[in-house]
């Protein structure tokens, strides 16, 4: 399988600077950054955003996706509600690598308020740098689905 290559990225109002600084440092390791804002700090609803981005997945349009909210969490429930989509917060690097490898997540979702963009990239990295381990795992993911 080769790597995943489209990121899909949006946020709600509590950092877009973050969501840009990501789609910045994912386009410098080679993928393709599939911004779809918002583009200012108004005030919105993240269920706009993650649910947007995860039907952009849901559609073949990009293949994995990071969203960002003030706690990560309000963003990965929207996301979940499209179906066939794993959507999972992560303040830790291990859980990020476990998304990935135990999970199939295809959307990562950071908490702006709570993390530091330091942690933030450095999630990230874990998230992308890490494949679906499949076996068991395959069995236990598609029993997500019912
Ligand atoms: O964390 C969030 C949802 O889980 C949102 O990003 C908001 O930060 C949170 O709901 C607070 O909203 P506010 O309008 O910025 O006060």
């Amino acid at each position: 399988m080769t790597a995943p290559k489209r990121i899909v990225l949006s946020s709600d109002h509590a950092d877009i600077e973050l969501r840009k600084t990501i789609a910045a440092h994912v386009a410098k390791l080679g993928y393709e950054a599939i911004d779809i804002g918002p583009m200012t700090s108004e005030s919105t609803h993240y269920p706009l955003h993650g649910q947007a981005a995860a039907q952009k997945i849901a559609d073949g349009e990009a293949d994995l996706g990071i969203l960002i909210c003030g706690t990560g969490q309000g963003i990965m429930m929207s996301a979940n509600k499209v179906p066939g989509i794993r959507c999972g917060v992560c303040c830790d690097t291990f859980s990020a690598k476990m998304i990935r490898a135990h999970n199939n997540a295809q959307i990562l979702s950071l908490g702006a308020r709570v993390i530091g963009e330091g942690l933030a990239l450095e999630i990230v990295d874990a998230f992308l740098g890490t494949e679906f381990e499949g076996g068991r795992h395959a069995t236990r993911v598609d029993m997500i689905e019912g």
